[in-house]
């Protein structure tokens, strides 16, 4: 459907089109006119299909611009999703001069306070911190018009449901509220309905779960051989843009390091890194500086980096929602995507778990052997020489070339650099942990994830939010990934042709 048939303005529809959205994808056809109108609306609909737009355009249309007060609330997961957000609903608003303010844990709060001064009428933020805000009295929620819970189904789930609770008693009653997610269990869908009046609710009717962009796969694999497993897929698969998620924090400190220590440009992200650090990391990511993300469930939900082509799940999601939302941040907005589940022998109970929820087969793939990996290897080197040769000054080295030519054989010289090009394999010792109990699967507790083992999202999640680093933000710029990648990861990676003599 158009957006023109809407009911949108004319200044949005602008702003629209300048984002290069053609046409309103079936979440936004549906709950655009019901926002409009007013109406509370619960929308679910798959991963990566533009629901921060459904509920940000009529937002932005009801802005009152003469108005100075706080008329909308988007409380978000994550810092990084509170980041996200914001850049997106100033993009669509920056036409109509929309100010839209985002607050969030582990950043400057006096700066936020000063910002707060100048009156945003929008306002995205994580829970602890607009909580905060709250109690210091500098954010004052009695005029807001529409509330909404991004991932509403997270910010219901036992651990946020206290805090939202605490929000929502600060907002008027007739108040205007949204709840947007890809998953909403039934019973945490209840929660949210007391919130509300007479919502609406649109279910992008989806055949799966996941979107058919995805293309799914699982590996069974032992939990002592998973590191070099997945290396050997990096190096048969050659992913360009890719997040690796761990279950824990450790996991992903080790694996990250691991990967580096292999020749891999991986960064890893998790709630126990300042502020800071984690907006250097995304930031990165999304800028092609770094080509591996090695992330904890803080990555899993509504982070939008353009072109991510593969995800693998170092290890298996304890919840199947949370696998929705993690492949989730592959196949987005009509592009192609890949995943890959490591799964040791005894949770396989776990993938048939998540396989029940998405109605889609995994397909198996066998791990690769350190043969083909090293084929793999070559294979990556010799579509790389093109480029190489295309971008050298080849006159600068004409002279060395020749004596070398003179002194050595061709196939000696060139199997010689290949040598050097080609990954060591440096021993890497990731600590083991134990894999889910399948006790805890018995049960049958599907979004009870609150007491993972380990730090896993629940943990984070907390951290993320409450994390009281004193470091300045330094925001995104949203950098075009899709034009920089492939150069940014050529001048990168260590161990590919371009880089190593630069
Ligand atoms: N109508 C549209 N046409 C093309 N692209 C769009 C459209 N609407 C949104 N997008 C883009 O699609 C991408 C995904 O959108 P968004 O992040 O809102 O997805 P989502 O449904 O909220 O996903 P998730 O469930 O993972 O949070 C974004 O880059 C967004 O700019």
């Amino acid at each position: 459907m158009k957006f023109s048939e809407l009911g949108l303005s004319d200044s949005l529809l602008s702003a629209i089109s300048s984002s290069g959205f053609e046409e309103a994808t079936p979440i936004q056809a549906e709950t655009i006119p019901m926002v409009l109108n007013g109406e509370d609306v619960i929308g679910q609909a798959q991963t990566g299909t533009g629901k921060t737009a459904a509920f940000a355009l009529p937002i932005l249309q009801h802005l009152d611009f003469n108005n100075p007060n706080v008329q909308a609330l988007i409380i978000s997961p994550t810092r990084e999703l509170a980041i996200q957000t914001q850049e997106e609903v100033y993009r669509l608003g920056k036409d109509e001069k929309a100010k839209v303010q985002v607050v969030y844990g582990g950043a400057d709060i006096r700066r936020q306070i000063n910002s707060l001064k100048s009156h945003p009428q929008i306002i995205v933020g994580t829970p602890g911190r607009i909580l905060d805000h709250i109690s210091r009295h500098t954010l004052k929620l009695e005029h807001v018009k529409t509330l909404v819970l991004d991932e509403a189904d997270e910010m219901l789930n036992m651990g946020f449901l206290d805090d939202i609770e605490s929000i929502i008693k600060q907002t008027p009653s007739d108040r205007q509220t949204l709840l947007f997610s890809a998953t909403m269990p039934p019973q945490i869908k209840r929660v949210g309905v007391q919130f509300m009046k007479d919502p609406h609710q649109v279910k992008i009717k989806a055949k799966e779960l996941t979107t058919d962009l995805i293309d799914q796969y699982y590996v069974r694999v032992k939990e002592y051989e998973k590191f070099d497993t997945m290396t050997r897929f990096f190096d048969v698969q050659d992913p360009e843009v890719t997040i690796v998620f761990c279950r824990t924090k450790r996991r992903v400190d080790e694996v990250s390091k691991g990967l580096e220590a292999r020749g891999y440009n991986a960064a890893g992200l998790h709630g126990d890194l300042t502020q800071a650090r984690r907006t250097q990391i995304m930031n990165e990511f999304k800028q092609g500086k770094v080509d591996i993300l090695v992330a904890t469930d803080v990555a899993a939900r509504g982070i939008d980096i353009s072109g991510v082509t593969h995800v693998y799940n170092y290890d298996i999601p304890q919840d199947p929602d949370g696998y929705v939302h993690r492949v989730g941040r592959t196949g987005r907005a009509g592009k192609h995507g890949v995943s890959i589940t490591f799964t040791t022998p005894n949770e396989m109970d776990y993938l048939h778990e998540i396989e029940k929820l998405t109605k889609v087969r995994m397909l198996p793939l066998k791990p690769p052997t350190e043969q083909e990996a090293f084929v793999g290897q070559l294979n990556n080197a010799e579509s790389d020489i093109g480029e190489l040769i295309k971008r050298t000054n080849t006159e600068k080295y004409e002279k060395m070339a020749d004596k070398l030519l003179d002194e050595y054989e061709a196939t000696d010289l060139v199997a010689a650099l290949l040598n050097d090009v080609t990954r060591d394999y440096v021993k890497v010792k990731i600590t083991p942990e134990r894999p889910l109990s399948r006790r805890h699967h018995g049960s049958g507790g599907r979004r009870n994830s609150n007491n993972h083992r380990g730090g896993g999202h629940w943990n984070n999640r907390r951290n993320d939010d409450r994390n009281s680093s004193r470091n300045r933000n330094r925001r995104s710029n949203g950098g075009n990934r899709d034009h920089k990648r492939k150069d940014d990861r050529h001048s990168n990676s260590k161990h590919r042709f371009t880089i190593k003599n630069k």
